[in-house]
């Protein structure tokens, strides 16, 4: 290669490693422009990695992988090159070629390896990197060779910065298959166990597999590349032709001259920084200001959602009833969303709409199976594959790494199977965080049932005032356990509460009544029972188990295994610990067979006289006195009258029902709705709604009312179940019992004595509703919509005529 410099100077610019003398001299206007161009099209592949990473990954994943591995390899690539470079300065543009030659996208898939749920993350980024290395080293390879062409141009700049490229995309492979993965399986080490940081969606081997058409491809284009530099640098042909030069020939100037060629040059250089700077700055506005991103963006989707909301008290809808988005939208809005929190759609679903054009089923399959995700799919395409069996339904969230279009999507494919697109529309689906859903509390998720949360209070309980939220649909609940709280006034309800455990009850059958008996006697022992709590405790941090309580029926034993749980209610963790307690009793009695893990001596979710008996979770006793006036003014009624009723409804007719636990009136009303709104499982409502209260007059002259109620099974937790999602932790938030208590089980525990004290509030103010006939009168205010229901005076009773 020739190439004809200033002053009629000729020099040999090409070659590895092979230094341009003179470069600073001469830098001439084409060199600026390329490296201008050079530079901005670095700054544009940088933002557009940015921009995509996150479809990848977390953004634990984007701070690992494009810190970690940008930062590492230009460490390592500097320090390299300084080995090769005389002068390192003179490199200026290495951040640039840094930002070029960076793949964080590939740094963010062996991460993901590495961080999603489960164990072994170190096992997974080795599998990880035996599936990306080859793809990897090719990828590499043909970046070499044709970053490598950049280095036969003639530009002295880019040669030099061609030849820095090449070695700094060696550096980042070695670092990407050496270094990196080792700090990856230590950084994931460290966090295991850390939920908070888990990944979105869970790792697939198929996210790594390469796709082979693109990998044809690059091999082709890598053996075209390979003849280009062979035919470019092999001795004979640079050879000819070429004259080594002077290295520095520059004719002497005048002082006019040189001041010009100053002045050029200065030009030449500002104007190279100006464009760079302007760039860098009208990106950064982009995206910050305009970009669309996970959690915070209003796109151009959501600007369609405000305009509807302008539109709606016109009443006319702007858009064509065919757009679905927008009709769901409309939906939305008009089920209640606040006007000021937008609904976050999908990058992913938006650019899908512009792809106008769906591409055949076999290159979707291509796609999907070669990215090993649908991220690049439109919906349409999608759903094609959903409905021909390639995608399971309810797998939607994790391929496509987005649980809200992942919720979108399997609405339209229900809507249109089952013919309920219309239903489902008034389903209410957006503004709700699904990554807290997704693996924890629900699947197949089509949207969300909104529940009315209204509060009763203030309530003083041990001396503190609580605003207590209820979640229900039954008009007058929250009315008239306000009232009880009202009665209750300043005096304030006492509790005391009992950390009983929660239970989980195996059956487990031995081949005779004696083995049956040994089993147990042996379980009985001290020592043995000692070695079944190691194995027990062994499977959690907070669940320590206090009792193994048997029932015997025949050849078959039912252990019920209880365990204090922490704050959490526990019944995943008694599970585990019972599952694995009876991995140790198998050793030692191995003609024992697990019939059930759960042999309903539990017993969960079902009325049963044990939980009565021996309690479950928490053990709740409340009392409170309530004066003469209260009693006058509030309730309309008198302590006589209130215990009289009490006796006769509560405890004489219940027994007489045969009713066990249920020696109340309504605890279950005001367990459900604090359970709905606080994230408790609902189911156990059945349980924990076991409750006794008792009424006596008291006082100097027999007017006060003196009240307790017993509740002793109420399973609650303030971590793990629905306690995570967000509306459910903001009443615990309000109650100030979210999440773990300094010491275990504080914080439950207070929810259970808040739950005890309000429904001591509720029975109270129903009693009295009772004894004044107002049951009927309140429910008919409170309880009975106009809205969808016929007008009386429209229903004809037709009385059949015989
Ligand atoms: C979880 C499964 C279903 C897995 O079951 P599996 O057999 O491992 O699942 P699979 O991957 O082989 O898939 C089989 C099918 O299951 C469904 N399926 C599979 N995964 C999903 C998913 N993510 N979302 C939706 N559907 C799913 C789906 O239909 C799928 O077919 P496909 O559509 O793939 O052709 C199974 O292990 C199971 O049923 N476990 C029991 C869980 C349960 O019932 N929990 C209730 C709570 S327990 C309780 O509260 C009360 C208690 C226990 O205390 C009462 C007592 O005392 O007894
Ligand atoms: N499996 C079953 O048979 C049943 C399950 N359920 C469901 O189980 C879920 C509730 O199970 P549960 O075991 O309560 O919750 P989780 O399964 O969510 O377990 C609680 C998790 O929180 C961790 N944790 C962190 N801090 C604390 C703390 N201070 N106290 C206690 N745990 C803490 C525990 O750690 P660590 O891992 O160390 O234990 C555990 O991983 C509900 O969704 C419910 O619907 C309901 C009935 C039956």
């Amino acid at each position: 290669v020739e190439r004809n410099g200033p002053g009629n100077r000729s020099e040999r610019c090409a070659g590895w490693a092979r230094a341009c003398p003179g470069l600073e001299a001469e830098y001439q206007a084409a060199d600026a422009v390329i490296m201008t161009f050079v530079r901005c099209a670095a700054l544009l592949y940088a933002y557009y990695q940015i921009s995509n990473l996150h479809k990848i990954a977390s953004k634990y994943l984007l701070i690992i992988a494009g810190v970690f591995s940008t930062f590492a390899s230009f460490i390592f690539t500097s320090a390299v090159a300084s080995l090769f470079f005389n002068e390192l300065a003179s490199i200026k543009d290495a951040p640039f070629l840094f930002l070029l030659v960076a793949d964080v996208a590939r740094g963010a898939r062996m991460a993901k390896a590495g961080w999603s749920a489960g164990e072994d993350q170190g096992k997974r980024v080795g599998r990880a990197l035996s599936l990306l290395g080859p793809t990897a080293t090719l990828d590499t390879l043909l970046a070499v060779l044709l970053v490598g062409v950049g280095a036969l141009s003639g530009v002295p700049r880019l040669e030099h910065m061609c030849t820095f490229a090449c070695l700094a995309l060696l550096v980042d492979y070695l670092v990407f298959v050496t270094f990196y993965p080792a700090c990856l399986s230590l950084v994931a080490d460290f966090a295991s166990g850390r939920k908070e940081m888990s990944p979105d969606s869970p790792f697939s081997e198929a996210d790594l597999k390469p796709n082979p058409v693109v990998q044809r491809v690059k091999m082709i284009m890598a053996a075209g590349l390979l003849c280009v530099h062979l035919t470019s640098r092999w001795p004979w042909s640079v050879d000819n032709g070429i004259i080594e030069g002077p290295t520095d020939t520059l004719t002497p100037a005048t002082q006019d001259n040189v001041l010009l060629h100053s002045y050029v040059k200065w030009f030449s250089v500002s104007a190279d920084y100006i464009v760079i700077a302007t760039l860098l700055c009208a990106l950064i506005i982009k995206f910050v200001f305009f970009e669309e991103h996970r959690n915070w963006v209003i796109d151009m989707n959501d600007m369609l959602v405000k305009e509807m909301v302008q539109d709606q008290e016109k009443r006319k809808p702007k858009f064509s009833v065919g757009d679905d988005s927008v009709s769901e939208i409309s939906t939305q809005t008009e089920c209640g969303l606040e006007e000021t929190e937008w609904p976050t759609l999908s990058p992913s679903s938006s650019a899908a709409k512009l792809n106008a054009k769906k591409r055949p089923m076999a290159e979707c399959l291509e796609i999907y199976r070669s990215e090993g995700a649908c991220t690049s799919l439109s919906d349409e395409e999608v759903i094609m594959l959903v409905e021909q069996s390639h995608i399971p339904l309810h797998r939607l969230e994790s391929v496509l790494g987005d649980p809200l279009r992942g919720v979108k999507l399997r609405r339209k494919v229900i809507g249109g199977r089952f013919q309920t697109e219309l239903a489902i529309k008034q389903l209410p689906y957006l503004n709700y965080d699904y990554s807290k859903v997704l693996n924890a509390c629900c699947e197949n998720v089509i949207g969300y049932v909104g529940v009315p949360v209204g509060y009763a209070g203030p309530l003083v309980v041990d001396g503190k005032a609580y605003m207590i939220p209820m979640a229900t649909t039954e008009g007058a609940l929250v009315a008239s356990t306000n009232r009880g709280a009202k009665a209750i006034g300043t005096r304030g309800v006492t509790s005391v509460v009992e950390d009983v455990g929660m239970t989980r009850a195996p059956a487990v059958k031995l081949p005779n009544v004696v083995r049956a008996h040994e089993c147990r006697q042996w379980v009985d022992n001290k020592e043995n029972y000692a070695l079944i709590k190691e194995a027990f405790d062994s499977t959690s941090r907070f669940a320590r188990l206090q009792e193994i309580h048997i029932g015997v029926d025949g050849a078959t034993l039912y252990l019920r295994f209880r365990a204090t749980t922490g704050d959490a209610m526990g019944m995943n963790m008694v599970s585990k610990g019972a599952e694995n307690a009876l991995k140790l009793l198998k050793s030692y009695f191995p003609d024992m067979e697990v019939i059930s893990l759960s042999g309903n001596y539990c017993s969960d979710k079902k009325a049963a006289a044990i939980n009565w008996i021996k309690g479950r979770g928490k053990r709740v006793v409340c009392e409170t006195t309530i004066s003469h006036e209260n009693l006058k003014t509030i309730f309309k009624t008198d302590s006589r009258t209130l215990a009289r009723c009490n006796k006769i409804k509560n405890l004489s007719g219940s027994a007489l029902a045969g009713s066990i636990g249920g020696n109340n009136a309504h605890a279950a009303n005001m367990v459900t709705a604090i359970f709905i709104a606080t994230g408790q499982d609902p189911a156990q409502n059945v349980t924990s709604s076991n409750c006794s209260t008792n009424m006596e007059i008291c006082g100097e002259n027999g007017e006060d009312l003196y009240v307790t109620c017993t509740m002793p099974s109420l399973e609650v937790g303030t971590v793990g179940g629905g306690t995570i999602l967000t509306g459910q932790g903001a009443c615990l938030e309000i109650l100030g019992v979210k999440g773990a208590g300094i010491i275990p089980a504080e914080n439950s525990a207070r929810l259970a004595s808040l739950i005890c004290a309000t429904v001591l509030a509720g029975e109270l103010s129903l009693m009295a509703a009772l004894v004044n006939s107002d049951l009927v009168k309140s429910h008919m205010r409170h309880n009975r919509s106009t809205v969808n229901v016929q007008s009386d005076m429209n229903i004809t009773l037709k009385v059949p005529t015989l």
